[in-house]
């Protein structure tokens, strides 16, 4: 059958296999999904050259069977399936062109993400969570259902990945001690399967596991098939025994196929082409081996003939290979539906709940916050600790209050700069599937955090200020300082939320949170009077949490200070603040909202991009 028959069968001969009927009784005995796709290519346009990484490809996967997608490194099995899992989004430097179908309908043209799920190669999970938690959470993003519902099916997947030892313990990082990685990468899986899709798509599952966890994973994808679901994998040498799990192989070179069919059959194909495979060696060992590629940009006369070889004949027998494709019992494909949305409440309930055990989990980054903030607050009473009335002891009181500025900005803002990147890959997967808005992401992350910035404030402004003996001319003095240092605290993590949300890494925001709070300080109004800020830089003082807040506590502090006569200028008219408190904390209270802002459009536009 030739890849234009073939493309025909696929959308309309198959409909006499469909069962009619989607009721639940008959998907129950109809749920398989055939996945197929025709004459598939895939280029990228860099600077003025275009590569071809996908050169017209035809194949399909069947319901109940593992088709393994084989290839050496860079000869397109990660383009394919993020093809096939509708990964990839056609733009001006990337083209596609083909289609891919569920049982003959486009899965362009219904919500594939109910059908079909896509397991990365990288785990991309929060370390912070027990397997039942971070499944529980995404079962009540992802699927609809009471409580009893979401555990039954939590338990199931738990059970169906055997999963059940480590259920409860910590998944863990390089800094948390937590599962290994072949339990990690059944995590990633239950994530996906938790939604029950008929179709999983997997990119390197057992890439760096031993060969024992590599089948073990195997093995449990293999159930998943007998299950009648289509499990597509790639991988790159599969031991032996992992090979003979296989259904149907597909062996990739260079953007083009060179076997397609049997995984048991690929043997004997070889053998026809003249190439016999030695007896003691492994079969996919053998087939990299020779179809290995030293240097893909400048390819020797023998592998460009070799490769030719292998295109051609393959492509002679392409026909042979689409008999086999099993259309009993498919599932009828409606268009309409959609997948499950939760809403706005259960969106922010399930992100409270996570993030604030990720918070509270995290004690190393707790125990930091405390102990950098006390520390300061102590070193800081053991220089100044008698402040005194005379011009000195202004000059002092200036220093600390600035001092306290600065900590809170920096400690908060650097906590949060850095460990938003780490966050940042969980919320692209999750904002890429839709499982919740920026908006509730942003107010659970600020929500769960408040609780320990009120704590962490509080403690710091009882040692520092009756340790200093700062203004105690009234007692709401003690409480406004409370407040503008808790306002600044916020500003500092709302600063850091923002450059973490444009910055890719840990790197990028150590370097870039410095970078912009050097000028913000340098217009805090303690190195230079706020009346001779020059005009072209004006500005920068609007959004500098410096400035507000250290004038806002210079206002509270100096106010009824009863100073000694050696004080000529009021420190106020010194430093050119006047104003009110309130006005300087309603201008700090804006900065955090407008960093909110920003940072919702950042990651709004980043989510987008990583759709694409
Ligand atoms: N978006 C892209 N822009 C530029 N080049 C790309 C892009 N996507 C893939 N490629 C290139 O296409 C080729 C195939 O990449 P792909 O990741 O699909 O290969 P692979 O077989 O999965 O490799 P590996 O086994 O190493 O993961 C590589 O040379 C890769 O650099």
């Amino acid at each position: 059958m030739s890849t234009n028959t073939h493309k025909k069968s696929a959308s309309s001969e198959n409909t006499g296999f469909i069962c009619n009927t989607p009721s639940s009784t008959s998907r129950k005995s109809c749920n398989r999904i055939l996945l197929e796709w025709s004459d598939l290519a895939y280029s990228v346009k860099q600077k003025k050259h275009r590569t071809k990484i996908l050169k017209g490809v035809s194949g399909f996967a069947n319901p109940g069977q593992i088709l393994a997608i084989m290839g050496s490194s860079g000869s397109g099995k990660t383009s394919l399936v993020s093809i096939l899992s509708n990964q990839i989004i056609p733009q001006r430097n990337i083209k596609i062109s083909g289609t891919v179908s569920i049982n003959g309908t486009d899965i362009k043209k219904v919500d594939y993400s109910i059908y079909s799920r896509y397991v990365m190669q990288q785990d991309i999970v929060l370390p912070t969570l027990t397997p039942r938690e971070a499944l529980t959470y995404a079962a009540r993003l992802k699927i609809k259902g009471n409580h009893d519902f979401i555990t039954e099916r939590v338990n199931q997947v738990i059970e169906d990945l055997k999963l059940t030892k480590i259920a409860d313990k910590l998944i863990g990082n390089e800094l948390i001690k937590g599962l290994s990685g072949g339990e990690k990468k059944r995590v990633c899986i239950g994530l996906e399967l938790i939604s029950e899709p008929q179709i999983l798509i997997l990119d390197e599952p057992t890439s760096g596991l031993d060969s024992f966890t590599a089948e073990l994973v195997i093995k449990l994808m293999k159930q998943q098939a007998q299950n009648d679901k289509t499990i597509v994998v790639t991988i790159h040498q599969p031991s032996s025994n992992i090979f003979a799990m296989f259904d149907r192989l597909i062996l990739m070179v260079e953007g083009n196929f060179v076997y397609q069919g049997c995984a048991s059959k690929s043997l004997e194909y070889f053998n026809d082409i003249g190439y016999n495979c030695p007896d003691m060696m492994n079969p996919p060992d053998y087939y990299m081996r020779v179809l290995f590629i030293r240097n893909r940009t400048s390819m020797t006369d023998d592998e460009s003939q070799r490769l030719e070889m292998f295109t051609d004949t393959y492509k002679k027998n392409e026909e042979i290979v689409f008999e086999e494709i099993n259309k009993n019992e498919l599932l009828e494909i409606d268009s309409e539906s959609n997948s499950f949305r939760a809403g706005f409440f259960i969106e922010i309930s399930v992100l409270l709940q996570r993030a604030w055990k990720n918070t509270m989990r995290n004690p190393m980054m707790v125990m930091l916050k405390f102990m950098q903030l006390l520390t300061m607050a102590i070193i800081l009473d053991l220089i100044f600790h008698d402040l005194g009335y005379n011009m000195k002891g202004v000059q002092n009181r200036q220093g600390v209050l600035f001092n306290s500025v600065i900590h809170f900005v920096m400690t908060s803002s650097q906590t949060n700069s850095m460990s938003f990147p780490i966050e940042r890959p969980i919320f692209l997967k999750d904002y890429k599937e839709a499982l919740y808005g920026v908006t509730p992401y942003i107010l659970a992350k600020m929500i769960t955090e408040l609780p320990l910035q009120i704590i962490c404030t509080l403690l710091y402004s009882v040692v520092f200020y009756f340790a200093l003996d700062l203004n105690l001319e009234s007692a709401d003095k003690f409480f406004i300082f409370f407040g503008i240092m808790l306002l600044i605290h916020l500003c500092g993590a709302a600063y850091g939320n923002l450059a973490g949300a444009f910055s890719k890494d840990v790197l990028a925001s150590t370097i870039w949170g410095p970078t912009i709070a050097a000028p913000l300080m340098m217009f805090g109004g303690f190195f230079s009077n706020g009346n001779s800020f020059s005009s072209s830089f004006y500005w920068i003082k609007y959004v500098s949490a410096y400035y507000f807040g250290f004038v806002a506590l210079a206002i509270n502090e100096f106010t009824d200070l009863d100073l000694g006569s050696d004080v000529m200028i009021p420190p106020l008219k010194s430093l050119g603040i006047n104003g009110e408190i309130w006005e300087n904390a309603g201008s700090l209270l804006l900065i955090v909202l407008g960093c909110i802002v920003l940072t919702i459009c950042a990651l709004k536009y980043y989510g987008e991009q990583s759709k694409s």
